[in-house]
């Protein structure tokens, strides 16, 4: 299945409710939030009383993409704002299997992205584990940035490991995505597309249609 989680990094926060059921009534299937803690990236963007707060405009599920150093210490806290999906970065932590736990274990589910530099035999050990693979398709830290191309053979290879080991885990991407690359990234192995200022600059209802057609030509196949 094919699911567009908007990024809210893009959105005018003082609208934010209203823009988020806006893209929600067009399509959108997740919510992406992306918490930054000025370490891992450079920005300080948003943390736990934000997700609590949007959390009661909607019920939709709250895919959190943390880029945040040793995120281990912020586990259980980002869980309790009703987090459906915790993503840490395998860069960010020491024991990468040991927060795969605890995010379990918080009974949320488990991702883990890889930068662009990263290669997937970061998650040799611990793919098994994971309900989802985000495979950045820029450098984390701000929005509106250029897809990378060479992240697409990432997740091309991902998708073909995942099927000799016989596993079928959502794989996002997250960077640069638009309707008019998500063809592209959909076939490259993609089935969970952020896009933060593809959907929230400019007509959010269209922006996010868009989306849907693209998907829409693969589910009619
Ligand atoms: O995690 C990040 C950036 O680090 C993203 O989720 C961005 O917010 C996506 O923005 P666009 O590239 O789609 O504008
Ligand atoms: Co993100």
């Amino acid at each position: 299945m094919l699911i567009l989680s908007p990024s809210i990094l893009a959105a005018d926060f003082t609208k934010l409710g209203e823009q988020i059921e806006e893209t929600i009534s067009a399509g959108a299937g997740y919510i992406h939030l992306d918490v930054m803690d000025g370490m891992f990236v450079p920005q300080i963007s948003f943390g736990m009383p934000v997700i609590e707060t949007i959390r009661k405009c909607t019920d939709k599920v709250f895919d959190v993409h943390l880029m945040i150093e040793d995120p281990g210490r912020y586990i259980e806290a980002f869980a309790k704002t009703g987090a459906d999906i915790i993503t840490v970065h395998a860069e960010a932590c020491r024991h990468l299997d040991r927060v795969i736990q605890q995010i379990k274990a918080a009974g949320v589910k488990a991702g883990v992205a890889l930068n662009p530099a990263t290669p997937l035999s970061a998650l040799d050990y611990v793919l098994d584990e994971l309900d989802m693979v985000l495979i950045m398709t820029v450098n984390p830290g701000f929005g509106g940035q250029k897809l990378i191309p060479y992240c697409l053979e990432k997740v091309h290879d991902l998708r073909l490991l995942m099927k000799e080991r016989g596993l079928d885990i959502d794989i996002q991407v997250d960077g640069g995505i638009k309707a008019s690359n998500a063809k592209e990234v959909v076939e490259a192995g993609a089935n969970v597309l952020v896009g933060g200022s593809a959907v929230f600059s400019g007509d959010i209802t269209a922006n996010t249609k868009a989306f849907m057609d693209v998907f829409a030509e693969f589910e009619n196949k």
